[in-house]
């Protein structure tokens, strides 16, 4: 039986890693897209051998999936393949260095989302699309004005990594099974993320009463910083919790899960005034289901984190601003 066509574009740390989990839970075919390495005297196409090599990890594994890749141009060529997916999930662009900010990859990384996103309009009018590049939630917002696509179609990946790094946090505090926990990180994927503690608990009981508030204050700027203290110890960011997060994302849309986890999706109407935030990309609750974004979720937030939501909004704003400033979408 065929399987599901997932095509990840950008194979470098997290693309790769994308792959290498969807590979080996077999549930999809998995085509990969990235650019050539020059050197001085030889073109190598790494994609290619990256696929080659994930598609004989997952054999060794007994799994019967086909991995390829592709070698794409940053002007666009290369992108046939893309025909047929179902599911794009877009990891190409620079990652941040010590010292940067998420916001400080945004101009260079919106022309490649600008590129691609013609390429998977071009080929792939129909599949669903994941961004993960980053500033994730200005991304998504360019890669959903560029494809046209309606809104349930296009959403970012954030909110599934920052609650996996508050509920690890969680567990080794409290010492109980991840599993055991109910926590909700929301907003934009910035410093100013939003982890809802009134929405948060373990095994119903509420983390205000499990934790001391200074000591949950601590690891709520721990999660808030997650990204950071990773690229501080390894000199580039994360990449394999972002990895299976997409692919966990991935997997709920194939699987048509309905489940509901916190993702960058677009705000509107209704949503919209819930949210007191209009045309953006941001995090909040979604179900995810063989439709791409099935729904909105409107979570309660306290007094405390709806002021916190909308400094979260404003720092989104700003980056959307800056492109349109730009005249790129
Ligand atoms: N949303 C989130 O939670 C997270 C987002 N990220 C973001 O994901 C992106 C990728 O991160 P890494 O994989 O660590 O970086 P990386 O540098 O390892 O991989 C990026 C890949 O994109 C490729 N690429 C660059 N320009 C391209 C183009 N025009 N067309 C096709 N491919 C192109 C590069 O050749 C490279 O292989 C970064 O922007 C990073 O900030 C990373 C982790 C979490
Ligand atoms: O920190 C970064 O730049 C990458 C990222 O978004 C994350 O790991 O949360």
């Amino acid at each position: 039986m065929s399987k599901p066509i997932v095509s990840v574009v950008g194979a470098g740390n997290v693309g790769e890693h994308v792959a290498n989990i969807l590979a080996i839970n077999g549930i999809a075919d998995v085509r990969m897209f990235d650019l050539a390495r020059k050197t001085e005297n030889k073109v190598f196409e790494v994609v290619k051998g990256k696929a080659l090599d994930i598609k004989q990890m997952a054999i060794s594994l007994g799994k019967d999936v086909n991995v390829e890749g592709f070698t794409v141009t940053p002007e666009g060529e290369g992108y046939e393949a893309l025909e047929g997916s179902d599911i794009i999930v877009v990891t190409a662009g620079f990652p941040r260095r010590p010292g940067m900010s998420r916001d400080d990859l945004l101009s260079k990384n919106v022309g490649i989302i600008k590129v691609i996103s013609e390429r998977i309009k071009q080929y792939a009018p129909n599949s669903i699309v994941i961004v993960v590049s980053n500033p994730v939630d200005v991304m998504t917002y360019a890669a959903f004005k560029l494809t046209g696509f309606e809104k349930n179609r296009v959403l970012g990946m954030a909110g599934v990594l920052d609650t996996a790094r508050f509920k690890t946090f969680l567990a080794e505090e409290l010492n109980v099974s991840v599993k055991s926990i109910n926590a909700y990180v929301l907003g934009g994927h910035g410093d100013d993320m939003v982890p809802v503690l009134t929405a948060s608990n373990v095994a119903g009981i509420p983390l205000t009463d499990l934790i001391e508030q200074d000591r949950l204050n601590e690891i709520v700027e721990r999660t808030k910083f997650g990204g950071g203290e990773i690229v501080n110890l390894m000199g580039t960011s994360a990449y394999h919790a972002p990895g299976s997060s997409a692919a966990y994302m991935v997997e709920a849309i194939l699987k048509d899960r309905k489940e509901i986890m916190p993702c960058s999706v677009y705000l509107e109407d209704d949503d919209a005034k819930y949210y007191e935030a209009d045309d953006i990309y941001i995090g909040v609750p979604a179900k995810l289901g063989k439709n791409g974004v099935e729904s909105i979720e409107k979570i309660p937030l306290s007094e405390e984190e709806r002021e916190n939501w909308k400094k979260s909004v404003e720092s989104v704003k700003a980056g959307i601003n800056r492109i349109k400033e730009l005249n790129l979408i």
